[in-house]
């Protein structure tokens, strides 16, 4: 069967992406690192020593830029339902984490340390039915937001790739609940027909 002329455009852009390329150079594992060093160069997110929380971390650009920035006295703890390759610094659980035992893990993991970000990427696999898609996506920061509600120290952070559609506007409500700073940022490196926007609270209220 012949390729689609979308899987070809996607191809094409994929191949011709200043971000891939630059990836490639820079030894990030996904283009995706340049969407969190942008966000972080703005708003200032992750610091050395911090404790960071990398939900969806697979390949492991994210996990790669919050190692890196926290420093060898920091810690992460990624997760994502794929296998990642380890990167120094980083403890990975894989597993899904719509599963109660897969959140059990990550705590278990934290082993009680009180944790400064929560960084959330997930993003389910595109079924291209619309609303089944968006519904899923929302189960999946709605999860990270709960969980960010009870790992994070008071004054602490929570980014989180949302798209804007059914749901977006009473999750941004939620957002705004428990910390006392909220923006939405769509870096540059985010395609910008994509609906894909990245919504950051800090200052948790606890
Ligand atoms: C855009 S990718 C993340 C890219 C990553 N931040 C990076 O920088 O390399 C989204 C990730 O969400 C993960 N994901 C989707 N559904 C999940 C689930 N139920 N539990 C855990 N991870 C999930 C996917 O496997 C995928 O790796």
């Amino acid at each position: 069967m012949a390729r689609s002329k979308s899987s070809n455009r996607w191809l094409e852009e994929h191949v011709n992406d200043p971000f891939v390329k630059q990836a490639q150079v820079d030894g990030y594992r996904s283009r995706a690192s340049y969407k969190l060093l942008e966000i972080n160069k703005k708003d200032r997110l992750i610091h050395p020593n911090m404790v960071v929380v990398d939900l969806g971390s697979a390949p492991g650009g994210w996990s790669q830029v919050a190692a890196k920035l926290v420093g060898h006295k920091g810690r992460v703890i990624a997760s994502d339902i794929l296998p990642m390759d380890a990167i120094a610094g980083v403890d990975f659980i894989q597993g899904d984490f719509t599963e109660n035992d897969v959140f059990e893990s990550i705590m278990a993991t934290l082993g009680g340390d009180p944790v400064d970000v929560v960084i959330s990427d997930m993003a389910p696999n595109i079924s291209g039915v619309t609303v089944a898609d968006q519904a899923a996506s929302m189960y999946l920061v709605e999860l990270a937001l709960d969980m960010a509600s009870q790992v994070l120290k008071p004054k602490g952070s929570f980014l989180a790739k949302v798209f804007q559609g059914e749901g977006y506007d009473e999750y941004l409500k939620s957002v705004r609940a428990v910390f006392d700073k909220v923006v939405v940022r769509k870096p540059d490196s985010s395609r910008s027909r994509s609906r894909e926007v990245y919504i950051l609270g800090k200052g948790f209220k606890g």
